[in-house]
């Protein structure tokens, strides 16, 4: 069985990258530089960069970069996927340069979403300092975040994970927007840390390629002024601050302007996977979370 350590970063592509400087730099607090591909790359940690933007004739989320503890590992990961039957490629030398790591697999999921294996990150002196006074992310054993995926292909995308690249199922949650329409599944699960979720796989469409990715902060005050630093940019609000029930982030949600939504909170559960339980959670939050604002907007309103 092969062990992923953690989300490590995304790719997103960017029709207009600069607005992901100021994006990065004035609304979320962190770091950003352009790359020399013209792109954007931004930095939240000790890490070079933990998102990564390429210029590109659309707005959208590309990819999800998934750690290897090493080399080891990843000879792992190439039997598992090979066993399982599932086409692979090998990055080139400009490939691994431009992710900053040794050696990386490309695979496409059953519901084609692109992801990147690799191991070897590099890791340079320069330290986070964030533009906004935000003291840190909370990124570490735990990665990135988490990243909330299309997955029309349901059943097979879960066993993709589950089954082939040995994620756990955290809990699940029955959405159901129509009642009298079937539920629409969304499945969290966790890889080997102790972050509640690292991925969410949801049974509806994004056409954006992604339907949010998550960036946690140490507390309520980081998030309240990320809050006040959306609304002095103009930046498009997705669902208004909540606590959610599952994993008790209190968090809300905005747009990138690679079009997908970043929800940026703090306060996730970590939890240890010895003494778990999966629960199905009969609410999206304990509080608060208005997706209407957003997500959910009614096109046809008058
Ligand atoms: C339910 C939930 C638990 C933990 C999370 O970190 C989290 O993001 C969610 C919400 C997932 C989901 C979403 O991202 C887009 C809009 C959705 C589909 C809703 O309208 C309800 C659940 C929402
Ligand atoms: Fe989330």
């Amino acid at each position: 069985m092969v062990e992923i350590r953690s989300l490590a970063y995304v790719v997103a592509q960017c029709r207009d990258p600069a607005r992901w400087v100021r994006y990065a730099h004035d609304v979320l607090g962190a770091m950003a530089s352009t790359t020399d591909e013209g792109g954007v790359s931004v930095k939240l940690d000790a890490r070079p960069y933990r998102i990564l933007v390429e210029q590109g004739h659309e707005d959208r989320y590309l990819a999800s970069g998934w750690e290897l503890a090493g080399k080891e590992a990843f000879k792992e990961l190439q039997l598992v996927l090979d066993r399982a039957g599932i086409p692979f490629e090998l990055a080139n030398e400009i490939l691994c340069t431009s992710r900053k790591v040794n050696a990386l697999a490309r695979v496409t999921d059953p519901s084609g979403n692109r992801h990147e294996f690799f191991w070897g990150p590099q890791l340079d002196a320069r330290p986070f300092a964030s533009p906004q006074g935000v003291p840190y992310f909370v990124t570490g054993e735990m990665g990135l975040g988490h990243t909330v995926l299309p997955a029309l292909n349901f059943d097979a995308t879960l066993e993709f994970f589950t089954k082939v690249l040995g994620f756990g199922v955290s809990d699940i949650f029955n959405f159901r927007p129509d009642p009298s329409a079937p539920a629409i599944p969304i499945h969290f699960l966790h890889c080997a840390n102790g972050r509640h979720h690292s991925l969410a796989l949801a049974g509806f469409p994004s056409p954006e390629g992604c339907v949010h990715i998550m960036l946690e902060v140490p507390g309520m005050s980081d998030v309240g002024r990320a809050h006040d630093r959306m609304q002095q940019h103009g930046v498009k609000q997705m669902a208004t601050l909540g606590q959610h029930l599952n994993d008790k982030m209190t968090s809300f949600y905005m747009q990138t302007p690679s079009t997908f939504a970043l929800e940026y909170g703090y306060g996730g559960l970590v939890c240890d996977w010895e003494r778990h339980t999966v629960f199905e959670a009969t609410e999206v939050s304990i509080w608060g979370h208005d997706f209407s604002v957003g997500f959910n907007e009614k096109k046809d309103a008058a």
